[in-house]
């Protein structure tokens, strides 16, 4: 990143550029939000899990949706967050508040999600792998 790209306010010039910032808000949820890496960490472990137990292609496409929508709300919590300190500076606001806690309980019903599309894929398989 060159110092003029550092402090960018126009528009991307081309699709390299728009990718190489897209990146860095990746890594930056990544290297900033610790439930990020959390959520990652529990992604890997139902990828694991599909591999060991075989899950069918219809089966990888709910799990592959269940850690996208998980992963897409905690963008979506990280965005809602930081506007809100943007615009609050630190201070009280009842209508941030609101945002803040509407964003974690989004997150919060995607896990949901991923708990229940999981437990629907695997705990059938390790039943009939246990019994
Ligand atoms: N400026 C504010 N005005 C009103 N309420 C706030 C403000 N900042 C934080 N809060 C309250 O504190 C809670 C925690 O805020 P914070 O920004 O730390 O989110 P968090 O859920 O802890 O973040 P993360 O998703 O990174 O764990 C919010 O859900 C909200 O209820």
């Amino acid at each position: 990143m060159d110092s003029q790209d550092k402090h960018q306010t126009t528009k991307n010039h081309h699709f390299t550029q728009a990718f190489k910032h897209a990146l860095d808000g990746i890594l930056d949820i990544i290297h900033n939000e610790p439930n990020m890496r959390y959520h990652m960490i529990f992604a890997l472990g139902a990828l694991l899990c599909g591999i060991i137990l075989r899950i069918s292609r219809m089966d990888w496409l709910w799990i592959t949706l269940a850690i996208f929508t998980v992963i897409l709300s905690e963008f979506a919590n990280t965005i809602a967050e930081s506007l809100s300190d943007l615009v609050t500076h630190g201070r009280f606001d009842p209508l941030v508040k609101r945002v803040k806690d509407v964003a974690a309980g989004a997150v919060v019903v995607a896990a949901l999600f991923a708990v229940i599309t999981g437990g629907l894929v695997f705990v059938p398989r390790v039943w009939t792998l246990l019994f």
